[in-house]
């Protein structure tokens, strides 16, 4: 295989707050090869955010990085100035947020907007980044670029803006492109249009994409593989289609039992997993997903379960994986 693109070892975020310290990644470790697609699920609060915020050392104070290295290409991110950080977001690492609006600026012209992010990185000449962009949202398929880069962001639509985000994330052509909930804003003609492109993007540059949502009918049709995460760690990682046909944490197969189905009736709404999530502020000792786990042990409320591999590229942090049939041969970890 490869060396990694991305290396995350042991990555943790910490927020005060009234109710104690936040531990919003708690030890987590995962890495992604150059190219490759992969998603990152978990419900709400998980928290899902402050990892691809910490990539980017943009995590909102009083919250910080504790501990964990962050390698992109063997560089450690972590403990970079701001100066070197500015270098490498929307250069190393391109980003995409859920709402477009928020990311553009509305009172320049879309197709200077493009072009700042090229002239932040490269010496180009005014006319030199202008055709960058008008190239860029040809790319994203904007009709009539040259015209519509004169264009401000209010006379664009939701769809038309979030392509022009992406063209914004992929300008200096990223090794890396973080996209948390991309299309969450959007209606889902327009969903499927976004990602068809983010696709295409990444088979054309190579570009590896890292795609959080909490869609995971999305990432199931998007990622080649898929890390779970719940309460700041990653409880089960491996082939998209392995994990979700065949999960080895209960916590997996709730947040699968959960997604809406087209065949159930209005009436019984959205399935939610029974309990409360987990209070980041004081997490119990042993697996974070015991009280709400319909398969516990008692042994699970008392000790952390560590990642027992289930499968070729495949691990799951469950007292219940120890004894699964891949787990023949191999001691506790
Ligand atoms: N300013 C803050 N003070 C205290 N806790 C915070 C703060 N900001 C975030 N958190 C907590 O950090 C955890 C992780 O949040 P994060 O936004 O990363 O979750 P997420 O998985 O991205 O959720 P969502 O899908 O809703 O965006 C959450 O439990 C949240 O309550």
């Amino acid at each position: 295989m490869s060396a990694p693109l991305l290396q995350i070892d042991d990555l943790r975020v910490r927020i005060p707050s009234r109710r104690g310290e936040v531990k919003a990644v708690d030890g987590l470790s995962f890495s992604v090869a150059p190219g490759e697609v992969v998603g990152i699920v978990g419900e709400s609060g998980s928290g899902k955010s402050m990892l691809a915020l910490s990539m980017l050392q943009l995590i909102p104070k009083p919250g910080r990085i504790t501990g964990g290295r962050i390698a992109l290409n063997g560089r450690d991110l972590i403990g970079l100035s701001e100066a070197e950080m500015r270098e490498v977001r929307g250069n190393e690492i391109g980003m995409i947020f859920q709402d477009p609006s928020a990311s553009l600026n509305p009172v320049l012209r879309i197709g200077r907007q493009v072009a700042e992010t090229v002239e932040a990185h490269h010496r180009v000449t005014p006319a030199q980044s202008w055709r960058r962009s008008v190239e860029m949202l040809q790319g994203v398929r904007i009709p009539d670029p040259e015209a519509r880069a004169r264009d401000y962001p209010h006379q664009y639509s939701g769809g038309m803006r979030q392509r022009v985000v992406i063209a914004i994330g992929m300008a200096n052509a990223p090794k890396l492109l973080i996209a948390d909930e991309p299309t969450t804003a959007l209606d889902v003609t327009v969903q499927a249009q976004i990602m068809g492109l983010l696709g295409r993007m990444n088979k054309e540059t190579g570009t590896a994409i890292l795609l959080i949502s909490h869609n995971i009918a999305l990432v199931s049709r998007f990622c080649t593989r898929v890390l779970v995460m719940y309460a700041g760690r990653i409880v089960e990682a491996g082939p998209t289609a392995q994990v979700f046909a065949n999960p080895e944490h209960p916590y997996t197969r709730a947040l699968l039992n959960a997604v809406p189905r087209i065949d159930r009736r209005v009436e019984e709404g959205l399935q939610t997993i029974a309990g409360r999530p987990p209070d980041l502020a004081s997490l119990p000792a042993g697996c974070a997903f015991e009280p709400r786990c319909p398969a516990r042990l008692r042994s699970c409320a008392e000790e952390q379960p560590p990642a027992f591999p289930v499968g070729e590229g495949r691990f799951a942090r469950c007292w219940l994986a120890e004894h699964s049939k891949h787990q023949q041969g191999n001691s506790r970890s």
